[in-house]
């Protein structure tokens, strides 16, 4: 009985709703419109695809729970609320004790509550959904359609970090780390992503367009140049880098910033009359913001090396039915 279903959400998600909120425990969870507009994301973590089976499950919380507010703040909205849905082997009680305290850490820290969800039995192994509710007013909200020619492209914090522990934990053979102080440095990047929603609001009225770096820069990228119907030129030799992969050979470096995936940072548009501002956001967040490339006619990416030349195109990115992750 100690291990029903209803026995385990009591115990490790069930939390007193906010004010005015119906949460855990009814059929449906009942939260009041507020005046601007929902925002409304999920997205499923996969045993296997997603994350390792002996990942720290307090890490595990934190990120599912952070690459859904991620696409909050790619969207300049607050977050307000989330349900959780659960597919689990087994009752493993050290890991759903590790699982919720990540999760609910960082659910406290947005001020976002967990307000319902769905617990199931799984024999193929864990999977987890977040759906998560934000709100922000129509008009500020950074939709993916709005960038325009001669807008400067930024991207915040580092890239390619996460992708660099990815290789390594895989054990592809991609990058040389003999000591372990590659994977020491860069594995905080792949299991902790720092959701930017202080970023996101800051740039509310700023940026023409955003959106959070889950597949890769330039493939994530791609999205804007369709949605806005624009082209871009990145310059390789400007894309922010730790002084980690700072470190590797530079191929193996301008790669994975390039295509790495799991980053969770912001990429947007702005027009250069907004550069003062973004010194200002940057300052005051202490997050770095680098300007990385331009919006310019036509469409498509290009991408170009530190002489100006025009280098091959990237291949690569992540993509669940791509060739090298079992799809077609
Ligand atoms: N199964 C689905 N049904 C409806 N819409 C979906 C489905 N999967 C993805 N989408 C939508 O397609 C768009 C792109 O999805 P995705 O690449 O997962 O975006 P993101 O990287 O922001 O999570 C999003 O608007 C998402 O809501
Ligand atoms: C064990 C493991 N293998 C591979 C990856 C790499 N990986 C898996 S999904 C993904 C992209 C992001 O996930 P997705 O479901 O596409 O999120 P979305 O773009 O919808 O936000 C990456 C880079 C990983 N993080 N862990
Ligand atoms: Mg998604």
């Amino acid at each position: 009985m100690a291990d029903s279903e209803f026995a385990l959400i009591r115990r490790y998600f069930a939390r007193p709703a906010p004010d005015g909120v119906l949460g855990v425990g009814d059929d449906c969870a009942l939260l009041p419109p507020t005046a601007g507009h929902l925002a409304i994301s999920t997205d499923l973590l996969i045993e296997g695809i997603h994350f390792f089976p002996d990942v720290d499950p307090v890490a595990l919380g934190h990120k599912a729970l952070a690459v859904n507010l991620s696409d909050l703040a790619a969207m300049g909205a607050t977050p307000r609320a989330f349900v959780l849905a659960l597919a689990l082997p087994k009752v493993d009680h050290v890991w759903l004790e590790g699982f919720s305290r990540g999760l609910l850490a960082l659910a406290d820290a947005h001020g976002c509550a967990l307000i319902g969800g769905d617990t199931t039995r799984n024999p193929q192994g864990i999977a987890i959904d977040v759906t998560i509710f934000g709100e922000v007013p129509a008009q500020l909200a950074l939709r993916r359609d709005g960038a325009k020619v001669g807008d400067d492209i930024w991207v915040s914090g580092t890239l390619g970090d996460a992708d660099v522990a990815l290789r390594l934990l895989l054990a592809d053979g991609s990058v040389s780390d003999p000591n372990g102080s590659v994977l020491a440095a860069t594995r905080t990047a792949l299991e902790w992503p720092q959701p930017q929603v202080a970023l996101g609001l800051a740039l509310r009225g700023v940026a023409s367009a955003a959106l959070d770096i889950s597949d890769g820069l330039a493939q994530d990228l791609g999205h804007i140049l369709r949605a806005s119907g624009v082209g871009a030129e990145l310059r390789v030799a400007d894309l922010p880098l730790s002084p980690t992969l700072a470190a590797l050979p530079s191929a193996l470096a301008r790669r994975s910033a390039l295509t790495g995936g799991d980053v969770y940072q912001l990429c947007f548009c702005a027009p250069a009359s907004a550069r003062g501002e973004l010194a200002a956001i940057a300052q005051r967040l202490a997050l770095p913001l680098t300007r990385v490339g331009q919006i310019v006619a036509g469409s498509g990416l290009r991408v170009m090396d530190e002489h100006g030349q025009v280098l091959p195109p990237v291949a690569g990115g992540f993509d669940h039915f791509g060739s090298g992750q079992g799809g077609d």
